[in-house]
């Protein structure tokens, strides 16, 4: 097996792979040329901002649209000559899109049941186990239009279980959810990679979300994936951190900033930030210049990067926690 052989097999035998995606909407190109290989029984997360070209990506990968050029396989099946086996495979969630206000949680579950050609009787169990799992069975008679956003939520990753598909595409799984909802969610994501060794596609806005949940993340901006690697890797990527001294007054800054000149001051907050990189030895010598030289700092705090510090360094721009409403209302009200 020559070189060339040997990458397109191994291509075809991730879960998930791709290459060369590209997405144009008229003059805009949304996907510019993206490639992924992401092994079986793994979380993926695809983070980038608002309109980056993340449902675009999942609606290429889950049979949804067309790309204008590149290749991608999901399961070893491609998506543009094999899409009936792609589908097959997988399951897709995170736009409500399945989910019917009218019917009852029970009901939307028997329904997919009925769609994916289960029994009566192995509707009913599968409908029941989910329900249990995923903490619904006292609210499974009550209409969905009823529910919380988190309810719903819930119910819609259990109605793409009902066909046990092995990979699964979580498109912005927790926008819009209050913390807590956020977390039992992750749980939930956690426990079905972990039980069932399934794949799992995520989208996301929140850094702290693919911190949490994903072995291998993934950075997209202007159509490009300017970054990947796992949490630690990603962090790795930007400058170090830094211990941060606070101050009382402005005079005992003043004398601090004279001592440490690679510190950035800030008057207003009366602290000093000086590059450290947090090891004992690192801060051990901070201490003794601090001692030695009288430095009179009221109290020291240790920053070490973290996965905002990454996107704002790739991207050039904050991350989108402070606006987590808009994309879900948006697509909900346009598709
Ligand atoms: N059917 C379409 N027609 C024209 N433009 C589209 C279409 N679908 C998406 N776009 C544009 O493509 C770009 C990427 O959209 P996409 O929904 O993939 O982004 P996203 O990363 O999922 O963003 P968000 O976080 O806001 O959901 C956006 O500029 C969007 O306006």
């Amino acid at each position: 097996m020559n070189n060339a052989t040997t990458a397109a097999t191994s291509t075809r035998t991730a879960a998930i792979s791709a290459l060369g995606l590209r997405k144009s909407y008229g003059d805009k190109v949304v996907l510019d040329g993206i490639d992924l290989r992401i092994p079986e029984g793994t979380v993926f997360a695809l983070l980038g901002p608002n309109g980056a070209g993340k449902t675009t990506t999942v609606e290429i990968l889950s049979t949804l649209i067309a790309a204008d050029s590149g290749e991608a396989w999901i399961g070893g099946h491609d998506v543009t000559t094999d899409a009936d086996s792609v589908r097959d495979q997988i399951g897709v969630t995170g736009q409500f899109a399945a989910v019917d206000g009218l019917l009852t949680a029970e009901e939307n579950l028997l329904l997919m049941a009925d769609l994916h050609h289960l029994g009566r009787g192995e509707g009913r169990r599968r409908a029941a186990e989910l329900l249990e799992r995923f903490e619904l069975t006292e609210a499974a008679r009550k209409n969905v239009a009823t529910f919380s956003g988190g309810m719903r939520r819930k119910l819609d990753l259990a109605m793409t279980l009902v066909g046990r598909p092995r990979i699964i595409f979580l498109d912005e799984p927790t926008t819009g959810l209050d913390p807590r909802s956020r977390r039992v969610m992750w749980e939930l994501i956690r426990n079905l990679v972990a039980d069932q060794g399934v794949t799992i596609f995520l989208t996301t806005q929140y850094l702290e979300e693919a911190d949490q949940l994903a072995d291998r993340i993934a950075v997209l901006d202007h159509g490009k994936l300017v970054a990947e690697g796992t949490a630690e890797e990603l962090k790795r990527l930007i400058p170090g951190g830094h211990v941060r001294l606070q101050f009382s007054d402005a005079a005992g800054l003043t004398e601090a900033a004279s001592v440490f000149d690679v510190a950035t001051r800030d008057d207003e907050s009366l602290s000093l930030q000086i590059p450290n990189n947090g090891s004992i030895a690192n801060l051990r010598a901070l201490l003794a210049i601090i001692d030695s030289t009288g430095v009179r700092a009221e109290s020291l705090t240790m920053h070490t990067p973290d996965l905002d510090d990454v996107f704002l360094t790739l991207t050039g721009r904050q991350n989108a926690d402070a606006a987590p409403a808009a994309p879900a209302a948006r697509k909900e009200s346009n598709r």
